[in-house]
């Protein structure tokens, strides 16, 4: 039966918070910037962006990982890590805050596991900082060897061979190598290392109740980070037998996925997903060593084991090989003060927390410029419900989503699309100008913008950007029906366009294309507004619930199998049907009361 996980927590929100800021007044060598709580940035107190004179190597991504990604900051490995919710990744503010506190003349490097969230949210965040005038380079790590190459766009998994790359990465750094350099070697190291784990219990997010998805006597392999299934569902075995499955799967020949041959040397890595006694991880260890020596036929030159890239409390871990040559284990030994890679640390105590660095030029902030008007025009009345209907529909969807996306993702659609939601109505009251709809959009991307990550957060504020400009392109005052219908169209286009999804992909463009695709026409047809709004809200609802048939082709769904898939819809595209359903009804209720 599920049930709530038990956990020492105070509100499940917060979590990301209270841990980093155990974490830096645990280890003296780190600092986080302070002042908006949105931004979870850990950072070496020893560094300050301007004046720093080596390449600056970033990294971060959704929490859950610990000691990823913050425990690895330090001299000689991550100069600054960026911390998102659980399982969802960093907004892109939060990353340019870390870009711009730590980031000199020599430039950063962005590290970056291989999830759409974290791609597109880096991905701009890197944009927007060399628009700034810093110098940036991405390097997308996916060590995941457990699967066949995945359907469509998502791309193989970036699991904890990405510590392998942080380290080698930093190293590099450390010794004064350019940007262009630094990157080089990471990229190198990405290309070396193949990751894949087993686990013996599925995760509980906080707050979240716990999956009863692997029974007694059950093991999952190749899972990967975010409690998703595993590829294959089996019987426990014998940790030899397990480790061998592993060790055979990486190195296999057919998926090619890491350049390693007999006669080559390696470095292994166990990692403990979270709640994997010290204990059966060396054993695990002290299996794979002479598997990899004698069956394999690999000279094993450096091993470390212990909890890096972690899943929450999930049991069981994963194993990751490396190729090595002399380079690459002349930067694994290099020396770090980063906590958690398993050396010592120094150092005085400065204060833990240092403000966040602003952009150059600074723009105020929304709520100082904007205030809500005092007296609504029918725009603006109309405005007003609708966004509450969207934003309530999605807040009381929060548990069946996050119940769909641990299915068929990392569990979090919910949390991280409500977590917009409330912040949207709480903005609303204060200073959306309801009355200006072009401005509303605007500031409804900015609320989403600053709290929500993950995937959903970086494409409904990419959304919202499009749907800004078309309207602000074509309105004057009063947005005719055919401007809405034109700016859901260029939103739903620059979704596609940024996140590369297409119909049929079973994402939140299975609800939204219907919706725009309907909307035109029935308004093409001369339908009155309100009615083709409504009926194109059903096309979207429809659209949601067809994507239980689709074969997924972008997100992390892509890593779950057929059967899975079919048990649940997708979550984006119920969310995206949801808000668009109470919107058009709102809108349809209002226009009858009137
Ligand atoms: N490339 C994409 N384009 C459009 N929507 C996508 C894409 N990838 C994933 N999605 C949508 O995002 C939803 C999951 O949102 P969220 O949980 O925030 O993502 P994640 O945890 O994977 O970052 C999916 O259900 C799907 O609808
Ligand atoms: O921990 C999760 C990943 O770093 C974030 O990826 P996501 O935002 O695509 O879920
Ligand atoms: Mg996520
Ligand atoms: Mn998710």
């Amino acid at each position: 039966m599920a049930c709530h996980g038990k956990k020492l927590l105070n509100n499940p929100s917060d979590v990301v918070t209270e841990f980093i800021e155990g974490l830096v007044e645990t280890y003296p060598a780190l600092q986080r910037l302070d002042g908006f709580p949105e931004v979870k940035v850990v950072l070496r107190a020893d560094v300050s962006g301007a004046t720093y004179d080596k390449v600056a190597v970033i990294s971060g991504g959704g929490s859950g990982h610990e000691p990823a990604h913050a425990g690895f900051v330090g001299e000689g490995m991550l100069t600054a890590a960026i911390c998102g919710d659980v399982f969802a990744s960093p907004q892109v503010d939060s990353i340019l805050a870390g870009i711009r506190a730590v980031t000199g003349p020599m430039g950063c490097l962005l590290i970056v596991k291989n999830y759409t969230g974290d791609r597109l949210n880096f991905g701009l965040a890197a944009e927007q900082a060399k628009s700034e005038g810093y110098k940036v380079e991405i390097v997308i790590v996916g060590d995941d060897c457990a699967l066949p190459p995945p359907r469509g766009i998502a791309g193989r998994r970036g699991l904890a061979g990405t510590i392998l790359v942080h380290k080698v990465a930093g190293a590099a750094a450390a010794a004064g190598l350019s940007l262009a350099e630094v990157a080089a070697e990471a990229k190198r190291a990405s290309e070396m290392v193949g990751t894949m784990g087993v686990a013996l219990s599925v995760c509980t997010l906080p707050g979240q109740v716990t999956s009863d998805r692997l029974g007694p006597g059950k093991m999952e392999l190749g899972l990967g980070i975010h409690g998703e299934p595993g590829a294959v569902v089996a019987d426990l075995q014998p940790v030899d037998v397990v480790v061998s499955l592993i060790l055979k799967q990486i190195l296999s020949l057919e998926t090619n996925y890491v350049p390693i041959t007999r006669g080559n040397r390696v470095v292994l890595m166990v990692n403990g997903l979270g709640a994997t006694p010290l204990m059966e991880l060396m054993i695990a260890t002290g299996n794979a060593v002479p598997k990899l020596q004698l069956e394999h036929g690999l000279a094993v030159d450096r091993v470390y084991t212990g909890s890096f890239m972690t899943s929450l409390d999930m049991a069981g871990f994963s194993i990751s090989i490396m190729k090595a040559d002399q380079a690459i284990l002349h930067c694994l030994d290099a020396a770090t003060k980063a906590p958690h890679w398993p050396v010592g640390v120094d150092g005085n105590h400065p204060p833990a927390k240092i403000p966040i660095p602003m952009p150059p030029s600074h723009s105020t902030k929304s709520e100082e410029l904007l205030s809500r008007p005092l007296q609504l025009n029918q725009q603006g009345h109309i405005m007003e419900v609708a966004i509450e209907a969207a934003a309530n529909a999605v807040i009381n969807l929060r548990d069946s989503l996050n119940e769909w996306d641990s299915k068929v993702g990392d569990g979090d659609c919910g949390s991280t699309i409500c977590r917009g939601a409330i912040t949207i109505l709480e903005d609303m009251k204060k200073y959306y100008p309801l009355n200006d709809a072009a401005e509303t959009v605007n500031e409804i991307g900015s609320s989403i913008r600053r709290v929500m990550g993950g995937t959903s957060g970086i494409l409904y504020n990419i959304f919202c950007k499009a749907a800004y400009a078309q309207l602000k392109a074509s309105t004057q005052s009063v947005v005719t029906s055919k401007q809405w219908c034109e700016a859901l169209d260029a939103a739903v286009a620059s979704i596609s366009k940024y996140g590369g999804a297409s119909a049929g992909y079973r994402t939140m463009l299975d609800a939204l294309i219907p919706a725009s695709t309907v909307l035109q026409e029935r308004l093409n047809a001369g339908i009155d507004p309100c009615t083709a709004f409504l009926l194109s809200s059903e096309a979207a609802l429809t659209g949601a619930e067809s994507t239980r048939h689709m074969q997924a082709q972008a997100g992390r769904s892509t890593y779950v199998s057929r059967e899975i898939l079919e048990s649940v819809p997708d979550p984006g595209a119920m969310a995206a049907a949801s808000w668009y359903r109470a919107a058009a009804l709102a809108v349809k209720d209002t226009y009858q009361a009137s």
